[in-house]
């Protein structure tokens, strides 16, 4: 993750202690693994902790390296009902449940949030958890704890009460429509699905439409899987509910509608175009279908030519729309190996100046949303403390938990820790997430991109423009590697990125960009370590490290010299003897450079220049 501005400093003794706290955890985790539990006061558990446990199994877990837990053994599905409110801390919420023989515990469930503010132990009663074990929480209570989104459902066979089968024997299609569409009318969106779902269960046999009725369910599930950004569901709901009969054209249009949407916020240019098509063919005059068809088609033109209404967009950019609205143009790149594992390569020669790539982000967390969230988080593997955008890794869990067809595209991006694989496994109609997987992914692919509204420091949103750090996931992005003289430079518009040649691209070349700036070699491969875990050995690195320190330090003050005199001299108007003096300067910089730099920047050098280009040219 590119540290700009999520960087924090630490002092030696602050950091000592996290680092104590987090493996003193660690050792009393390991301590406990294995060991029966005593039994508490199952009152008590019901306002803090767990009483009882369900461990007379207990083994002991190495999960993921990182996380050591006790384990309760099989079976592997433990269902629960929560029987106390939920407590809400900002990075987990935590509750009391009950096993079936009425033995409670403390369940603690991290990160996940669902939609619209809910919480997912709020969302039921009712929860089965896959894998189910025991860890401590931060207050040192055994604590059964869900990391990974797809270890938690949502039950709906354990703790059926007698009214309850009752109630939904008796229960008709119709009226699980009318009540979906109650509570869609009032946006309670899961309700609404899991109305329509069970009203589907009554008139569907093999999830296909067989009666009338089953048309309407699926068309307004699709409806609601939209609004709950379900792409993939949302478009096999409406392609499911097109009856093709002419006296239902005005509904059948209604649903390539769906679908069209659906397919546009997948990226499926092409496919949408083809149901909003669809839509205008079953109604002519429909004013949003024809429009939603031009826009299919300037989306498709960006992808094809890379040519971008720019002034549009940071228009848009300017009116509170950070999500922009454009296709990516990635025809002119291409993935293949590298010296430094996978990298990106030109597939054309590209002068300077000139656009590489530009993609909209897989997923961003503006640092201004609700849902901005960075975690401090301490890795045993390396026995470092680092600040991670948690946020981000929620919301990309979540995307992928409602959309399937794109996990993928992220588990085939660089990560240490290979969690699941890269393959899709789907379990009980649910793609299995790996959270762990997800934030390893985040830590060497994700970038910070500044304030969610960079030209507007003291617009309408400079109040709360800075609160977090904005940062974002692009996926083909994610192959490029680092150079510290590299060949393209990245500048955000909102959640768009536009990579740029910045000299001249043979076909076949590697695409670099720097992911880290900084001219002092010490701090750039420190960062370089940290973040990304490799130490870089270009060029400019080599000649680098083959300085003396003392000649590091000279160059260092001046260029912290000329810093000063560039904050001094104001450029406009700058006087003759100025002038001079900045010349003098930067020839004293440039002189601290050895042969070993022909052809290589001098970056040192670039802020004292920049300044004299100004000066003389006015
Ligand atoms: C964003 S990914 C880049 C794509 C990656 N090479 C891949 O195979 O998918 C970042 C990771 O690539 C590797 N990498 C990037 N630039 C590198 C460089 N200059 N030298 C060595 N490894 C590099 C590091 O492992 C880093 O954590």
């Amino acid at each position: 993750m590119c540290p700009t501005q999520s960087t924090i400093f630490l002092t030696a003794e602050e950091t000592e202690r996290i680092r104590n706290t987090f493996k003193s955890r660690l050792q009393r985790c390991k301590d406990l693994a294995g060991q029966p539990r005593v039994s508490g006061d199952s009152k008590a558990s019901m306002s803090q902790v767990a009483a009882v446990s369900f461990m007379a199994d207990i083994t002991t877990t190495q999960r993921q390296d990182n996380i050591v837990a006790f384990a309760v053994g099989s079976p592997r599905v433990l269902s629960v009902r929560r029987v106390a409110p939920v407590v809400k801390v900002v990075a987990f919420s935590w509750t009391v449940v009950q096993d079936p023989f009425g033995e409670t515990e403390r369940l603690e469930i991290s990160l996940h949030k669902l939609r619209y503010g809910d919480d997912v132990l709020e969302s039921g009663s009712v929860f089965e958890i896959k894998e189910p074990y025991f860890t401590l929480s931060d207050e040192g209570h055994p604590t059964l704890r869900v990391d990974h989104p797809s270890d938690i459902m949502q039950s709906s066979s354990a703790f059926v009460t007698p009214q309850d089968i009752e109630a939904s024997t008796t229960k008709t299609a119709q009226m699980y429509k009318e009540e979906g569409n109650a509570a869609l009318k009032n946006q309670e969106l899961p309700r609404a699905h899991a109305n329509y779902t069970q009203g589907l269960h009554l008139v569907t046999t093999d999830g296909s439409a067989q009666e009338d009725f089953a048309y309407d369910l699926f068309r307004n599930r699709a409806h609601v899987n939209l609004a709950l950004h379900r792409f993939d569901a949302a478009k096999t709901d409406a392609l499911a509910s097109l009856t093709g009969r002419e006296d239902k054209k005005a509904l059948d249009s209604k649903a390539y509608f769906r679908a069209g949407c659906a397919a546009h916020g997948m990226g499926e240019f092409h496919e949408a175009r083809r149901y909003f098509q669809e839509q205008q063919r079953l109604a002519p005059y429909d004013k949003l279908a024809a429009a939603s068809v031009k826009e299919m088609e300037s989306r498709l033109r960006e992808q094809a030519t890379g040519a971008y209404s720019f002034k549009k967009i940071k228009a848009s950019l300017l009116n509170g729309r950070p999500r922009v609205a454009a296709a990516d143009f990635t025809s002119n790149v291409g993935i293949g190996e590298s010296c430094r594992g996978r990298g990106l390569f030109a597939k054309q020669r590209m002068d300077p100046g000139e656009i590489i790539m530009v993609e909209k982000a897989f997923c961003v967390v503006l640092g201004n949303e609700e849902k901005a969230l960075t975690a401090m988080t301490y890795d045993v593997r390396d026995d470092r403390i680092r600040v991670t955008p948690a946020g981000l890794c929620r919301a990309i869990a979540q995307k992928l938990q409602d959309n399937p067809s794109l996990v993928e595209k992220v588990t085939d991006l660089y990560s240490d820790y290979p969690g699941l694989g890269k393959q899709l496994i789907i379990r009980d109609a649910r793609p299995v997430i790996d959270i762990f997987q997800i934030h390893d992914i985040v830590a060497r692919n994700a970038f910070a991109i500044g304030p969610a509204y960079p030209d507007d420091h003291r617009g309408k949103h400079a109040e709360n423009n800075n609160m977090h750090e904005s940062t974002g996931l692009w996926i083909t992005a994610s192959y490029l590697n680092h150079s510290c003289v590299p060949n393209g430079k990245r500048e955000m518009l909102g959640d768009l990125m536009v990579l740029r040649a910045t000299q001249p691209i043979n076909a076949r070349e590697e695409i670099t960009h720097s992911y880290d700036g900084s001219s002092d070699i010490e701090a750039r491969s420190a960062a370089l370590l940290k973040t990304w875990g490799f130490a870089c050995s270009c060029a400019l690195c080599v000649v680098e490290r083959a300085e003396t320190p003392a000649v590091r330090k000279k160059r260092q003050q001046l260029e912290n010299e000329a810093s000063a005199f560039i904050e001094r001299n104001d450029v406009i108007g700058a006087k003759r003897i100025s002038i001079v003096k900045a010349r003098r300067l930067a020839r004293a910089i440039d002189d601290t450079y050895n042969e070993g730099y022909k052809g290589l920047p001098r970056s040192a050098c670039q802020g004292i220049q920049d300044w004299l280009a100004e000066a003389t040219i006015r």
